[in-house]
């Protein structure tokens, strides 16, 4: 459109976008207008960060976002994408930065990777192996936590995707660090629903990020749990004070660590508020569960969140409560909305035998596992979003709660 051209100013070319959301939780895919970044996906994440970040903010935050905005950079030329190994690159996008993998985005960027033939967007579009037995599209995503392969279901030629059959994909390796901790909250960083108590019991785990598992009951909620819609932002704060419980505590964050990735930072990124006894079991799975994930500074996903449900299986399979094979039902408050929407399946696939090194002699409870997620995405709209030279805004956006 000639209007969208008479934006592009340099260093402010439009960005063009595609959208969609799984179950509720939206993705923002930037298809076109990023600025040029080369190297390693490594190399592009560090000059993203260092000299492109105010696109992140722009496009994520308000006005064109908001608070609990997501989404996704295309990065077509990685190592990875040049020898072959991986079809497309990505950066995963948030408010607060870059996460290593994100499961209810790559849910939407295989959809959009087998719908997409503009080859300018997606060069490697025409190298997808479609398998006519099982009507599918495999597109292999190079993203900082490693690659990841996902099983679109499409059409009876391979050249659209079939929004009736879920889109799967097999989460990087998900490891239950400890389960059933007695996590002692300081009086400074209690909440009020905590009541008398000083402790709780939590779990946590690691599945391209860190993060603590807890029960709504632990928290002090009501016993009726999620299904009682209690307010968010008593959750909100609850869960910031487990957050910061952690993150601020050496013997704490001791705890976080991943035998092989000695590297990490640390830190939870996410609080994933549990809720065993809301849920419909999908078909096919032993049983189904609720949760509300606070990632970052507190974003809330509106999904059941991919990489959680991949991490919360690794705590049931740590726990004796799932094995190999057994699947599971992933609810978020959206999903449990809505009577049609199945959230999300995670399925155990397998042990790991070695990442960095061997889990051979570990006991199978203690070793990380393979877990694959099942779900749907949807397409929401297309944007292409501008920045004028006049703009009274900053050119990063602004947050509503996060004012001056
Ligand atoms: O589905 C997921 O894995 C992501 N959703 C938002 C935050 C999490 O990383």
């Amino acid at each position: 459109m000639d209007l969208v051209r008479s934006f592009a100013t340099p260093g402010h070319e439009p960005i063009a976008c595609v959208e969609l959301h799984t179950v509720g939780m939206p993705t923002r895919i930037i298809v076109k207008g990023y600025p040029e970044i080369s190297g390693t996906l490594a190399e592009q994440k560090a000059e993203a960060l260092e000299q492109h970040d105010a696109i992140r903010q722009r496009i994520l935050s308000e006005p064109r976002g908001h608070f609990d905005m997501f989404g996704a950079i295309l990065r077509p030329h990685t190592e990875l994408t040049k020898s072959h190994k991986a079809h497309m690159g990505v950066l995963y996008i948030h408010p607060d930065g870059y996460s290593n993998m994100c499961g209810h985005a790559t849910i939407a960027l295989g959809r959009f990777l087998v719908d997409t033939h503009d080859l300018e967007v997606f060069p490697q579009r025409d190298q997808l192996k479609y398998d006519p037995t099982t009507g599918t599209s495999l597109v292999v995503l190079h993203t900082p936590g490693g690659l990841v392969e996902v099983t679109v279901p499409t059409n009876s030629d391979g050249s659209r995707s079939d929004p009736t059959r879920p889109i799967t994909f097999e989460a990087v390796p998900a490891f239950a660090l400890t389960t059933d901790y007695t996590l002692p909250i300081k009086p400074e960083n209690r909440w009020p629903e905590l009541g008398r108590r000083d402790s709780i019991n939590v779990s946590f785990a690691y599945c391209s990020a860190f993060s603590c598992q807890v029960s709504i009951q632990e928290l002090g909620f009501p016993h009726d749990g999620l299904q009682s819609r209690p307010m968010l932002e008593a959750l909100r704060f609850a869960t910031s004070q487990v957050r910061r419980t952690i993150n601020s505590n050496e013997e704490y964050r001791s705890l976080l660590k991943v035998p092989g990735k000695p590297g990490l930072d640390r830190c939870i990124f996410g609080v994933m508020v549990v809720d065993k006894a809301w849920g419909t079991a999908h078909e096919g799975t032993r049983g189904g569960e609720t949760g509300l994930y606070f990632f970052g500074k507190g974003h809330i996903d509106r999904s059941p969140t991919g990489s959680m449900a991949a991490a919360r299986a690794a705590v049931a399979f740590a726990k004796g409560e799932l094995s190999i094979g057994d699947s599971w039902t992933y609810h978020s408050l959206v999903s449990n909305s809505t009577s049609t929407s199945p959230g999300l399946v995670a399925t155990i696939l397998r042990l790991v035998t070695s990442n960095g090194v061997s889990y051979e002699d570990h006991e199978p409870s203690a070793r990380p596992v393979i877990v694959q997620i099942k779900g749907y995405a949807s397409y929401t709209g297309f944007h292409t979003f501008v920045y004028e030279e006049h703009d009274h805004l900053p050119r990063k956006g602004f947050l509503l709660s996060r004012l001056e």
